[in-house]
């Protein structure tokens, strides 16, 4: 039986003037859903450039995928027309990104940019997307969302805009969750309450999570397996307890040896 996404010998290519960068060179891993699989490794080893191809959301050009196939529900993403991409994107993967300043229309009140996703991708109506995204935004942990949902990006805190980032990739109910450094921009605390929120959600809901971080703390809370990237490949990959008590690797030990503290291991 093939797993809810399938990332199989994925190679992903950036043409640049410059040369060729070769941002993923035989990526292969596989997320089941209910599971959270965190992909780490340092920075430019890949981790983003991977996850966006879930999506296909690489800017081609420069990028170019050049081998491999990321299958969901055994179709292949890569190779779908723009069309069904579009229907994929929101409804049946659904990301959150580090920044949510960068993602939120900051001329649109939040509670409205919640809806328009609804409306977007499943046509609700306008009544139906108000109220869906009142509740989004509840679900996602805002007290008094009413109020909230007529707000604009600049009057809520880093960790409320994080919240209707959760809200927007969550309200259409997505079976996998991309969360590219989802809690990088906060405050410890604040980090920890997104985490558990994020958590709480997915045994609700049952979806799958890729968590793109350079935090093994974080892995460590959360994610039941994990996928280490250098430059582009898979160096190690399990459960999180087995790599993180015996990392097979010495770049898997060295990332571990960067982390400061690690509470469950
Ligand atoms: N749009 C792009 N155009 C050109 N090169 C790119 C682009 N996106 C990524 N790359 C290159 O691909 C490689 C992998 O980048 P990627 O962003 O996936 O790494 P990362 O592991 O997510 O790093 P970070 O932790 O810093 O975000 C890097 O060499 C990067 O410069």
């Amino acid at each position: 039986m093939s797993a809810l996404l399938e990332i199989d010998d994925l190679r992903i290519e950036f043409r640049l003037a410059t040369g060729t960068v070769v941002a993923a060179d035989g990526v292969s891993f596989a997320v089941e859903a209910g599971e959270t699989l965190a992909v780490v490794g340092e920075s430019g080893s890949g981790k983003t450039a991977t996850a966006l191809s879930v999506l296909r959301l690489n800017p081609e050009p420069p990028c170019v995928y050049a081998g491999g196939e990321v299958r969901l529900d055994g179709r292949d993403v890569l190779r779908l027309p723009e069309k069904e991409l579009r229907r994929i994107r929101g409804n049946d993967v659904a990301m959150v990104f580090q920044d949510p300043m960068t993602s939120l229309n900051p001329v649109k009140r939040v509670g409205a940019q919640v809806a328009e996703v609804l409306r977007r991708h499943q046509g609700a109506t306008r009544a139906r997307a108000r109220a869906a995204a009142v509740e989004a935004l509840r679900e996602a942990g805002i007290p008094d969302p009413e109020r909230r949902a007529g707000q604009y990006p600049h009057q809520l805190s880093g960790g409320l805009r994080q919240r209707v980032m959760i809200a927007m990739a969550l309200v259409g109910r997505p079976r996998v969750l991309i969360a590219d450094e989802p809690t990088t921009a906060l405050d410890v605390t604040v980090q920890a309450r997104i985490l558990d929120l994020l958590v709480g959600l997915q045994r609700k809901h049952g979806m799958a999570i890729v968590l793109i971080t350079h935090d093994l703390g974080v892995v460590a809370e959360v994610a039941d397996r994990v996928v280490v990237l250098r430059s582009g490949q898979v160096v190690e990959t399990g459960d999180v307890v087995p790599v993180f008590e015996q990392p097979q690797e010495d770049y898997t030990r060295e990332l571990l040896r960067a982390t400061p503290k690690l509470e469950r291991v």
